[in-house]
């Protein structure tokens, strides 16, 4: 209704329509995929109808920079979407709360007191221990059965996940009431029923009933109970006066001192609700992310070997004999950082970023976008548009060798992190995981393929599925060899 009263303005190309779901049936199991599709019929600025939910998709740099840039103050919200609601508190956490005096509070708080460099650089002793062992363990595996692969996408979420668990928690799974494994079934499975069709979404008033049937509703409860006895455990643990501190605050210390010390927060008081909320955010924006991007880094470069030689003469030659890379050597490592951005560019952890909601009426393209209007920027698109890209669907990391562009946000036509007053954060954090663990996977070890595979054999599909995240379908497994 609300878009047929507005039929004599200019909206966006729209793709036709079927009664009731719109165009939802078009949106397939790879989403980014279908509708980089349709915006080469339809255009960069695109409107599709999600069940009730009018959405503007967005598949070029130049419209992309119109939205986050010109007109990020007036598409900076996020849609109250009712998969993320109850896992976030009711929106409580920063990744999903609306635009408004909670989320400039909340984000202020992340930005300055987590994820500043600062803090960020702190907790490098956390991951060079957990990078040290990984490397052990893999090490262990090529002595004892040396022409046998590893998976190394089990051992890069495993190392992910130690390493954010122990920046939040101050202890590791070891010393957790949750195991290693469970930690991380769960931190899946909150992801997967937020990316997952949810019914009550698209179609209001009716949807709750699908979704009760589905079973997703009683999945997300089981997963938010699990996970929010775990969080009020380790905070009450945290405020117990006996418990033995670290000498470095972890991620709970630092909230509960603000808590402690707030005089007043906006126009609420910080409560262990709020801290509970991006603890989440942490573990759904953290965990994945990093490790997708090294897995799709190490597959392409296994795909290519010699890209993957030149990475490991630039690194040995940097690190000679000194038997691992640490933070400081990362800043030499050019090459390391250009593969680093071709992976960003052909494999976006998050396609489709996050999703916007405009708050105010503005122009793309000279298209009327209203506001309550879903925005979805297809970065996954962007990475590949021919008219930012020469030979799009090649890695070819050279291309960034005397280019000024990078990963923050100021060049729309590479956007793994988002732009705007929404960018991540947490992107210094994130991209420190991914250097510092490529480069001491590349330094430590040559890697084979396994026996009487090809490099064309390599399955570089992405997995299906409406997750927010993009993995790689099938897991990597190559064969180390030690190096020294
Ligand atoms: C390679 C690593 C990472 C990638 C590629 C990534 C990507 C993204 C993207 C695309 C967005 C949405 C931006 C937008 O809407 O324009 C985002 C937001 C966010 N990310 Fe990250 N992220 C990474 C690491 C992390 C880490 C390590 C954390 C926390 C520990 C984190 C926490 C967040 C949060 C809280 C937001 C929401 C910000 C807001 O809405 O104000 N991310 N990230």
């Amino acid at each position: 209704k609300r878009i047929s009263k507005k039929q004599n303005k200019n909206l966006p190309p729209s793709p036709p329509k079927l009664p009731f779901i719109g165009n939802l049936h078009q949106l397939g199991s790879l989403p980014h995929q279908s509708l980089w599709q349709l915006s080469k019929k339809y255009g960069p600025v695109m409107l599709l109808q999600l069940g009730n939910l009018p959405t503007v998709v967005i598949s070029s740099a130049e419209a992309a920079k119109a939205v986050m840039k010109t007109h990020d103050l007036d598409s900076c919200s996020r849609p109250p979407l009712q998969g993320a609601q109850r896992l976030t508190y009711n929106h409580q956490d920063l990744a999903f709360s609306p635009y408004g005096e909670y989320w400039r509070e909340i984000r202020k708080i992340c930005v300055l007191e987590l994820f500043s460099v600062k803090r960020v650089q702190s907790y490098w002793s956390i991951r060079e221990e957990e990078i040290t062992k990984l490397i052990n363990s893999i090490s262990h595996h090529s002595s004892s059965s040396p022409s046998s692969p590893v998976d190394l996408t089990e051992k890069l979420f495993a190392l992910t996940a130690s390493m954010i668990f122990r920046i939040a928690f101050g202890t590791s799974f070891e010393g957790s009431d949750l195991n290693h494994n469970r930690f991380n079934e769960v931190v899946q499975a909150a992801e997967a029923t937020m990316g997952s069709f949810c019914a009550a979404e698209y179609f209001p008033y009716v949807g709750w009933i699908f979704d009760k049937l589905s079973g997703l509703h009683q999945r997300r409860e089981k997963i938010f109970h699990e996970l929010d006895s775990f969080f009020q455990g380790v905070i009450d643990d945290h405020l117990n006066p006996g418990r033995k501190k670290n000498q470095q605050d972890d991620i709970i210390d630092v909230f509960l001192k603000i808590v402690k010390e707030q005089t007043g927060f906006g126009a609420a008081i910080l409560t262990e609700t709020n801290i509970k909320a991006v603890l989440l955010n942490m573990f759904l924006g953290g965990v994945d992310t990093a490790a997708i991007t090294m897995v799709w880094a190490m597959a392409e470069l296994a795909k290519k070997p010699s890209l993957m030689k030149k990475a490991q003469d630039e690194v040995r030659n940097c690190i000679g004999n000194k038997g691992k890379v640490t933070e400081s050597d990362i800043e030499h490592l050019h090459y390391l950082k250009m593969i680093i951005k071709e992976t960003f560019r052909l494999h976006p952890p998050a396609p489709l970023l996050l999703p916007r909601e405009s708050i105010s009426h503005f122009k793309v393209n000279g298209y009327e976008i209203y506001p309550k209007t879903l925005i979805q920027v297809n970065a996954w698109a962007i990475g590949r548009d021919p008219a930012s890209w020469k030979d799009p669907e090649e890695f070819i990391p050279e291309r960034f060798m005397d280019s000024p562009i990078d990963i923050k946000g100021q060049h729309f036509e590479l956007l793994p992190f988002g732009s705007g007053r929404r960018v991540c954060p947490a992107i210094y954090m994130g991209t420190t995981t991914v250097e510092l663990g490529l480069a001491n996977l590349l330094y430590s070890f040559d890697w084979e393929l396994p026996s009487g595979m090809k490099e064309e054999d390599i399955n570089m599909e992405e997995s299906t599925g409406l997750s927010l995240t993009l993995n790689k379908r099938t897991p990597l497994k190559l064969v180390p060899k030690k190096h020294l």
